[in-house]
């Protein structure tokens, strides 16, 4: 009887079953959408109980799919968005506010503040980030402050803090787990990312009590059991890391040098760094791609907050198409060289501009302009930014990385992924997976669960499916991309 990894991805607009065989092959897919809150400008909310209600249906759902039963399943791996922050109640683990989710702004005030007192050096040195919005630590401590009673309820232990990976452990164990793995930890802000602990200074300036905070395991480690009752077996969590780790993973990247993009609601470039805990000189993070037998491997990332957004925003928000799907057909009836760019910085910049007050815009409109510009214009974007990252990890790494390995929803575009090598000038590579995030949590789990000993064994498990190489004339990517760097420069607030 053939046996499975059960991998959960908790995305930022989807939570994603997916069974896995021992070769990587993907045996079924089960996926959910959840509704996302905007209560006020630049605040994103999700409802814990929609994401967990959407893991617990999900998995259930992939089961019967693929007719398999929990016996069949060897262990379970958990990938999630990161940084997004939950406080739960450790008596009834019911969850005291929404989760703030990472794209959310309400704590820019704080972290002016914050960078006004001159932390941002130590906070670097520490772990690897600037201090942003972006980041779990300022969203917790909003939390506590803002949520009647909190802080007392902190101070006597009553209450839990976790990114989702914890959350989802803690209901999935009854109670049993409050436990993380290094690179969901490594993007709170409160991690020591050189010793691989809490950090007690970094706990007493952003005022978080260490108490509510969870144990810090290995990437594939053990993380307790899920229990028997969600799906009929008993079934070992063998595997954890933040989503765009566990797609560096996914797509093989265990030696130095070597970097994927991944394109979901925002897009995330990270490089192997191995054991050095490279510094950027050009406000990229440091954090930690996996940790493995103690080991921690480090990674240099660029973040970028909205790329798929940009999509959802033409379909839901302007009526543009009806799915993505349609985009890559609309962008081909674009004559090359139109003069539309769309900044999609609906919730600020990410790297490496790090300014949550820019807004987004679209320049260059001209009476031809119709939907079709618009929409290439949003598709682009993604592109330009990625050009962006990668002129910044070039310069810190002394050295052009070869081809990029690209994973997420917006890489089925085929139109996308050309225009990306064509303004990276590298060649990209897509993956006949293309669900390299849950990929790289059953890989964890594997490597726990003995599937497999070695990273080199899950090496040789990587296919591609179709490279795209570079074939604007030079001119031409430069003018373009120039164009780009003037709307950003229209946007940024300072
Ligand atoms: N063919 C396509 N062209 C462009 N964008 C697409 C296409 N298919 C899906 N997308 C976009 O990809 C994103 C979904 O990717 P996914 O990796 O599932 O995201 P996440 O894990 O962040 O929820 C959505 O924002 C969607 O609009
Ligand atoms: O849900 P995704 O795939 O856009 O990933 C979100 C990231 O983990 C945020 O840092």
């Amino acid at each position: 009887m053939s046996s499975f990894i059960l991998a959960i991805d908790q995305g930022t607009t989807s939570s994603r079953a997916i069974l896995f065989d021992r070769q990587g092959q993907v045996a079924a897919v089960a996926q959910q959408e959840f509704p996302q809150h905007f209560p006020q400008d630049g605040w994103i909310e999700h409802d814990p109980e929609d994401i967990w209600d959407s893991v617990v249906a999900t998995c259930r759902e992939v089961l019967a799919k693929a007719q398999v039963s929990a016996e069949q399943i060897d262990g379970v791996g958990i990938t999630n968005q990161r940084e997004t922050t939950v406080v739960w109640d450790r008596a009834t683990g019911k969850p005291l506010y929404n989760a703030i989710v990472w794209q959310d702004r309400r704590t820019s005030e704080r972290c002016q503040a914050l960078r006004d007192e001159g932390h941002t050096e130590a906070v670097q040195a520490k772990t690897g980030l600037l201090i942003d919005p972006y980041f779990s630590a300022t969203k917790l401590a909003w939390i506590l402050d803002r949520v009647e009673g909190a802080r007392e309820r902190a101070a006597k232990g009553e209450l839990a803090f976790g990114t989702i990976d914890s959350f989802l452990i803690w209901r999935l164990t009854e109670g049993q787990q409050h436990v993380t793995d290094a690179t969901n930890a490594s993007r709170t802000a409160l991690f020591n990312i050189h010793e691989q602990r809490w950090d007690d200074e970094l706990l007493a300036l952003f005022d978080v009590p260490a108490n509510m905070l969870p144990d810090v395991k290995d990437s594939s480690d053990d993380f307790g059991t899920m229990a028997a009752h969600w799906l009929g077996a008993a079934l070992p969590i063998a595997g954890v890391a933040g989503d765009q780790q566990a797609a560096l993973v996914g797509q093989a990247c265990f030696k130095p040098g070597m970097g994927k993009s991944t394109y979901g609601t925002g897009c995330f470039m990270i490089v192997n760094t191995g054991d050095t805990p490279s510094v950027s000189r050009n406000r990229l993070l440091t954090t930690v791609g996996y940790r493995i037998n103690g080991k921690p491997t480090y990674a240099m990332e660029g973040s970028i907050f909205v790329a798929g957004a940009t999509v959802q925003w033409l379909r839901d928000g302007l009526n543009l198409f009806a799915d993505a799907s349609e985009t890559e057909a609309l962008a081909q009836k674009t004559r090359s060289g139109h003069s539309v760019y769309l900044v999609p910085a609906f919730t600020g910049l990410g790297a490496p501009h790090w300014d949550p007050k820019a807004r987004g815009a679209i320049f260059g409109l001209t009476r031809d302009t119709g939907i079709a510009e618009i929409v290439a214009a949003g598709l682009q974007a993604v592109c330009y930014q990625t050009r962006d990252l990668q002129l910044c990890m070039n310069d810190d790494m002394d050295a052009a990385p070869g081809n990029l390995r690209v994973d997420g929803g917006m890489v089925k575009n085929s139109w996308v992924m050309q225009f990306l090598a064509d303004m990276l000038n590298v060649q990209v590579d897509r993956p006949t997976i293309l669900e390299t995030t849950a990929l790289g949590a059953a890989y964890l789990a594997g490597l726990r669960l003995g599937w497999y000993d070695t990273l080199e064994e899950i090496e040789q498990l990587w296919r591609c499916e179709k490279s795209f190489t570079p074939s604007m004339e030079e001119a031409t990517r430069e003018q373009l991309y120039q164009g780009w760097l003037d709307a950003v420069s229209r946007v940024r607030s300072t």
